[in-house]
């Protein structure tokens, strides 16, 4: 700091000097000064309003401004922040003056020679105006510059503001949400940041498509939005033109399409319920399945083909189950308002502007085609879904640009603009035509192309500003929904993309930028974030933008210059949209901190630990280089996982089945093999064989055992019911778990059920029957036929499966079969119990798990799907409520404590058993039935 006042102190030494130097000929007349000085006599001559006084004048100016720290310099033609920085006393230093001359020698001549021409049509005045300010700048070569506007990011202005942190500049360098790539990788996880009423989003679901996880999700959601197009596109047809338009006898479309379509919308409904958390093996879509019904889409959709049916089966309750299933599927398809029916993606080179490159598709070959090309290409894309279904103008397309300010990014400062501007489409708007003209509203492209037959009423420039649209809002009823919906909405989107990308910007003071970001209108009036852009056009290009940009540009100039002096200065039309609010950091409590810890070499390393590293970035690199990954031709997730098996990573599943499963199973060999032989003699025929399986355990019969257990347990899925159409569609969404939150955002909705069951759980226990208990059971209970297997445990077990259903159940005795009557009224008659079966049944499986140490419990992550082998005894704990840590995984089991369950459960089933001519189903006593009932399987 020191030096940098130094040098400072001395550039304005050098002023004060070179202004003497033209001091001295002052005292005299102007000629003789001139030669004095070497000025060619001729020069004076010619430009005779350059007199000393008119110079000494301008260097008392340029000596006042460096005083004040009021010199700008300003790149490009921002003719607005130039007149709004000079009527504020500032003065600019040219950019072209950078450094010219040797510090303090700046003599007459210097300061008036390669003055700028005149330009044709420049008048007298303002020729003059132009010179001085070049002749100012020149006395201010040496000068830091205080604010700097410029149109391009150059690393040496950074480099400026670094040795002058009081310089103010109006480009952040790093600001990641201004590329397509970057915003859509920053809204990823919007979720985290998203504030009630403060920070919200709506941007249409993008996929970074050069990444070969993100293509796989792409072309996951590309078939799903299908399906929901598809069904939607049948019933729309069948409502509006009856159900000849769509069904026919000699229909080209198979009618099992409609069937395809409503199971994967069932089973992505689960997936968001969590119901498929347990299952083991999920259908398996073949790729040429997927390729047969996109086909039948684009068949039913563009082609207008019809859907064969024979006429016998009647349509409605299949039509009835279509529309609950979608209107289900609403809840958890938070885009849905901006789908229609075509699934039409809008593709976009990741790092070009002005519309460049864009493309409509809807063939999802051919997008990949484009994105994924055979041969290795250098451009990138985004693939985002394209708001079919736009509100429009007069049967036109329109986006909104929307100019917002950042003034700090820690603590995030952000400035909202009051006005906006419409960019209309030339073209009326078709979804069956795929023009640019048409579809693309930026002005870049738009001024290609003269306006087509069009409503009248439309401006003929293509463009409204907002006061417009407010009035047409008026006409057509709907004038709240600026204030309402559109203006709200687009200040969270802002402020939620801000938050979000605030972590991977600058966090230089004095920096601040100016944003341009273009918003879409859906049919209900929800404004969705298509893009922000870093250098918004301002040029005067219509008669709305000559007023605006203008306008808009000095009001940055009041909120970053003015405001500084006076907080509360006009701000033009600013508004603060968001100040981040600091929480204080808390006084030192003197705590010395420190980690501490040993670099860990791998254990094959041997001493080559840099070799090691080598060859993992290799390894890594060549896995992710777009080389690799253009000749994996990335389609389907096999590859994808390919690709990745060369990344380190950490399987949770995996590790504990390794350390845990195998030493359990080898040990539970071990203990069938020394298993008395008197006890396996001693017991009926029946047992005998069952014997024989427990003799002969496996890690397959094992997971064949708790397979059919989760099968048995997963109740809540009704899986069964939910496969065909209008079997029990209802059921599907019946239990009401939070919903997955999309990674693309989207409104928010409230589901009442949501809120119901925030307080439930949801256990499902599947027993592997682990080492003590296979030791108990093999002990102390003879081993006994499936058919008088003990029963207490199926009550204890009935009540943890009912949880979920409880609201259905409530109250229903019906729902107590024969086996659990007693205890159902058992449960009635005692005083001190809950209300509700729901709550006892919750409380004692709650209170079960929490006293059962003898149960292992993994957490499992919210609706991932799982394929892997299980742990000998897992409890699946969905705790409901988001976020919440679902289960931590517990110890070991204690013998004891099993053997006393155990022994309860023998004692208590031993009395009923012989009552019960069907087995009664328990988690344990159904493993030790599965192990039973299976003699000898090939495997073992
Ligand atoms: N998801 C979308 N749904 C519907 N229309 C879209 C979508 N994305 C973009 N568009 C249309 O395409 C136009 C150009 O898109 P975008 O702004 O992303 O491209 P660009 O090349 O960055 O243009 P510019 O640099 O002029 O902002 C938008 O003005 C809008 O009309």
């Amino acid at each position: 700091m020191r030096a940098l006042k130094l040098a400072l102190e001395s550039s304005k030494l050098a002023l004060a000097r070179s202004s003497q130097a033209i001091e001295k000929p002052d005292n005299n007349n102007n000629k003789e000064n001139c030669k004095l000085q070497g000025a060619p006599t001729n020069y004076i001559a010619r430009r005779t309003w350059i007199t000393t006084d008119r110079m000494n004048e301008l260097r008392r100016k340029a000596q006042e401004a460096a005083k004040q720290n009021k010199i700008f310099t300003i790149r490009g033609c921002f003719h607005s922040v130039r007149n709004a920085l000079l009527a504020r006393g500032w003065v600019e230093k040219l950019d072209v003056h950078r450094k010219v001359l040797p510090l303090g020698q700046m003599t007459f001549e210097d300061l008036t020679q390669r003055l700028p021409k005149r330009k044709a049509g420049e008048t007298r005045r303002q020729y003059v105006l132009k010179c001085e300010r070049n002749i100012m700048s020149r006395f201010l070569e040496h000068m830091p510059v205080d604010f700097l506007w410029t149109n391009r990011k150059e690393k040496c202005d950074y480099i400026d503001q670094a040795k002058n942190p009081g310089m103010a500049i109006n480009k952040f360098h790093r600001a990641p949400f201004t590329s397509k790539e970057g915003l859509c990788s920053q809204l990823r996880d919007f979720h985290w940041f998203f504030e009630e009423g403060m920070a919200e989003m709506y941007f249409p679901r993008c996929y970074n498509v050069w990444s070969p996880e993100e293509l796989g999700e792409f072309v996951d959601n590309f078939k799903l939005t299908a399906c929901v197009a598809y069904l939607r596109a049948m019933l729309c047809k069948y409502h509006k033109q009856g159900s000849d338009s769509v069904f026919s006898p000699s229909g080209k479309i198979p009618y099992s399409s409609i069937d395809f379509a409503y199971k994967r919308l069932v089973d992505y409904i689960d997936s968001c319920q969590h119901n498929d958390i347990d299952y083991e093996d999920p259908p398996k879509i073949w790729e040429h399945d997927w390729d047969a019904f996109l086909y039948q889409h684009q068949q039913l959709v563009n082609e207008d083909a019809r859907i064969q049916h024979d006429g016998q089966r009647t349509l409605e309750h299949m039509v009835k189950s279509c529309i609950t299933l979608v209107e289900k599927m609403k809840v958890h398809w938070p885009q849905y308002s901006l789908d229609g029916y075509q699934n039409l993606w809008i593709v976009k080179p990741a790092n070009k502007c002005r519309g460049r490159g864009i493309l409509l598709m809807d063939n999802l070959k051919k997008i990949l085609g484009v994105v994924n090309p055979s041969i290795a290409s250098k451009s990138r894309y985004v693939v985002q879904k394209y708001i079919e279904r736009p509100l429009i103008v007069f049967q036109t397309k329109f986006d909104i640009r929307q100019w917002f300010l950042i003034t700090n990014t820690q603590p995030l400062v952000v400035w909202f603009y009051r006005e906006s501007y419409l960019r209309f489409s030339s073209q009326e708007y078709s979804l069956s035509n795929h023009h640019e003209s048409v579809h693309l509203t930026n002005y870049a492209i738009q001024k290609k192309y003269t306006n087509g037959k069009r409503d009248k009423r439309l401006p003929s420039e293509n463009m409204w500003d907002c006061y417009s649209f407010q009035a047409y809002l008026r006409q057509i009823g709907k004038s709240n929904m600026w204030l309402d919906r559109i203006y709200p909405g687009m200040r969270k989107a802002i402020v939620g993309t801000m938050l979000a990308s605030q972590e991977n910007m600058d966090r230089r003071p004095n920096t601040f930028e100016l944003f341009g970001a273009d918003f879409m209108i859906c049919e209900n009036f929800y404004p969705w974030l298509i893009e922000i852009n870093s250098s918004p056009d301002l040029g005067a290009t219509t008669s709305v933008t000559a007023r605006m940009c203008p306008k808009c540009l000095e009001d940055v100039v009041k909120v970053v210059i003015d405001r500084r002096l006076d907080p509360k200065s006009d701000m033009g039309n600013f508004e603060l949209a968001y100040r981040q609010v600091v929480p204080p950091t808390p006084a030192y409590m003197g705590l010395n901190l420190f980690v501490k810890g040993k670099q860990l070499l791998h254990k094959a390393n041997h001493g080559h630990g840099h070799y090691y590293y080598q060859q993992q970035r290799k390894e890594r690199s060549l896995a992710t280089s777009s080389v690799f990954r253009q000749r994996s031709a990335i389609v389907p997730a096999a590859t994808i996982s390919r690709i990745h098996r060369a990344m380190p990573t950490f399987n949770a599943t995996e590790y504990m089945e390794k350390y845990m499963v195998e030493p359990l199973s080898s040990s539970r060999s071990s203990i069938s093999s020394t298993q008395p032989a008197s006890n396996v003699k001693s017991t009926t025929a029946t047992t005998t064989t069952a014997a024989v399986g427990i003799a002969t355990p496996c890690p397959y019969l094992l997971k064949q055992a708790g397979r059919s257990i989760t099968q048995l347990l997963s109740v809540t899925h009704k899986r069964n019911g939910t496969m065909g159409v209008g079997a029990g569609a209802e059921a599907a969404a019946s239990t009401a778990l939070p919903p997955k939150r999309q990674r693309s955002c989207g409104p928010r909705f409230v589901n009442q059920q949501l809120e119901v069951t925030d307080k439930k759980f949801k256990i499902l226990i599947k027993n592997y029957a682990n080492q003590a208990a296979d030791n108990l059971l093999e002990k102390q209970e003879p081993p006994s036929a499936p058919a008088t297997a003990p029963v207490m445990g199926e009550r204890k077990w009935r009540s943890l499966r009912n949880i979920n259903n409880n609201n259905n159940n409530n109250g229903n005795s019906s729902t107590c079969n024969s086996n659990t009557a007693t205890s159902c009224s058992r449960l009635r008659a005692a005083p001190n119990l809950l209300d509700s079966n729901c709550s006892r049944r919750f409380a004692r499986a709650k209170s079960e798990i929490e006293s059962s140490a003898s149960l292992h419990a993994i957490g499992r992550t919210f609706g991932r799907r799982s394929y892997g082998p299980r742990l000998p005894i897992s409890i699946s704990v969905q705790a409901l409520h988001r976020g919440e840590p679902i289960v931590t995984a517990m110890k070991q089991a204690s013998s004891e404590q099993l053997q006393l369950q155990l022994t309860q459960t023998q004692s208590q089933s031993h009395s009923q058993s012989q009552a019960h001519t069907t087995p009664p189903i328990s988690p344990r006593n159904v493993t030790l039935a599965n192990k039973l009932t299976v003699p000898a399987l090939p495997t073992c």
